[in-house]
């Protein structure tokens, strides 16, 4: 039986949802944005089956997506709730927190909808529909966050219209959900945005330095270059939890900064090592807020068209790259190469490939 699924905030995420149920013929896609160019280019790139109102499509659906900035999917939430609607509706988010939206939906009081919040977790630096990919969360974890009003079989009916998206569901509370998205994503970005500034200051003295900004650099400030609206508005809904961490960060770096002006040199060691025995531990294959992909890196020299060498050998044996980075390469010296896959199988493929044509490549770096 044919579904209709209304998604409204057709962006990286909204866009990126509606392409993978576009996949399915039991979808009937309808999307509604803010922004009438975005609506045009959804419809004309068939990224949904037709464009409406927010106000006209909820009227039709039988499931909602609300994939806007977070304090819009709470207005867009109000505004549902005040709506006569015709028959029942789940409805779902993405929001990338969770507590403020779950408060909100505890307070809705028209009985047709039923909410289970969700959370896709992988991203991009990018935003707007053109960075839409229908595989942005294959292999990433989706959380979900039943609400009071959800049954089993209404998560499972939310799962299986997210199927196409080809993740791996996690039900969690939004408390801990917000606690440990805290951690492993909104504090390390407020922490990346800090080292760029930091950085930026230093270049008043030292003009030359943003060309010593070697491979580490350019790793950890990475989500930096992220869009700021989309994080101020998760920094604000999580600003509880964000407030601790960086107490808690604080009074950590006056301890190790003691540690340094002291040369304690022992402490100072067995801080990196407990640090790097830890994140040596973390899956790589998994996808997380902080994704990793299946990574290859090559060893390549700095010659013309020595880029375009791998990349035309993959190529040629149908083998897509997702991204591809350049690490650490001097002028005249060898470089490392980042070539990141989609899937675990065109990660082994492309070894295989570049290994048989010489190439010094590998899985870890
Ligand atoms: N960007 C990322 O990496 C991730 C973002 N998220 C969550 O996804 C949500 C959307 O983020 P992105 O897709 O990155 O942003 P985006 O900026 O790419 O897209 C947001 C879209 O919502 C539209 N919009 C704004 N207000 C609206 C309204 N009242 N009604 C209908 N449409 C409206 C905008 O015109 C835009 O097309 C946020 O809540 C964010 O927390 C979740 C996982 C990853
Ligand atoms: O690209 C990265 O490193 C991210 O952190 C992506 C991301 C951004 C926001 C989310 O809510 C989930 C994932």
């Amino acid at each position: 039986m044919k579904r209709t699924i209304l998604i409204a905030g057709l962006g990286l995420i909204g866009g990126s949802i509606a392409k993978s149920l576009m996949l399915s013929q039991q979808n009937y896609v309808i999307g509604a944005d803010v922004n009438q160019e975005t609506l045009e280019y959804a419809q004309s790139n068939k990224i949904i089956h037709e464009a409406c109102t927010f106000d006209e499509a909820v009227l039709m659906a039988d499931y909602i997506i609300l994939a806007a900035p977070i304090s819009e999917t709470i207005r867009l939430l109000a505004k549902l709730n005040n709506t006569s609607l015709t028959k029942e509706v789940i409805v779902s988010d993405v929001s990338s927190v969770k507590g403020t939206i779950m408060k909100a939906a505890g307070e809705l009081t028209n009985e047709r909808i039923t909410f289970i919040g969700g959370h896709p977790m992988a991203g991009s630096h990018k935003k707007g529909i053109e960075a839409a990919k229908s595989h942005l969360f294959e292999n990433a974890i989706y959380v979900l966050s039943p609400s009071y009003r959800s049954t089993p079989k209404k998560v499972e009916a939310m799962q299986e219209l997210l199927m196409n998206t080809k993740s791996k569901f996690l039900i969690l509370q939004p408390e801990e959900h917000d606690e440990m998205t805290g951690v492993v994503s909104h504090f390390p970005h407020l922490i990346a945005s800090s080292l760029v500034h930091q950085a930026k200051k230093w270049q008043n003295k030292h003009p030359f330095l943003p060309n010593l900004a070697a491979g580490g650099f350019r790793d950890i400030t990475r989500i930096a270059s992220s869009n700021p609206e989309l994080w101020q508005d998760i920094f604000y809904h999580n600003r509880t939890k964000l407030s601790r961490l960086l107490e808690e960060w604080i009074t950590e770096m006056i301890d190790i900064k003691e540690r340094i002006d002291n040369n304690e040199k022992t402490k100072i060691i067995d801080y990196l090592q407990m640090a790097k025995q830890y994140r040596d531990g973390i899956p790589e294959k998994e996808k997380g807020a902080i994704p990793a992909f299946y990574d290859l890196y090559v060893d390549i020299t700095d010659q013309p068209g020595a880029l375009a060498s791998v990349v035309l050998l993959l190529a040629n044996k149908n083998i897509s790259i997702k991204n591809i980075e350049i690490l650490e390469i001097r002028e005249g010296i060898t470089g490392v190469l980042r070539l990141s896959f989609y899937t675990q199988n065109t990660q082994e493929k492309g070894l295989e490939v570049l290994i048989n044509h010489g190439y010094d490549a590998m899985i870890q770096d």
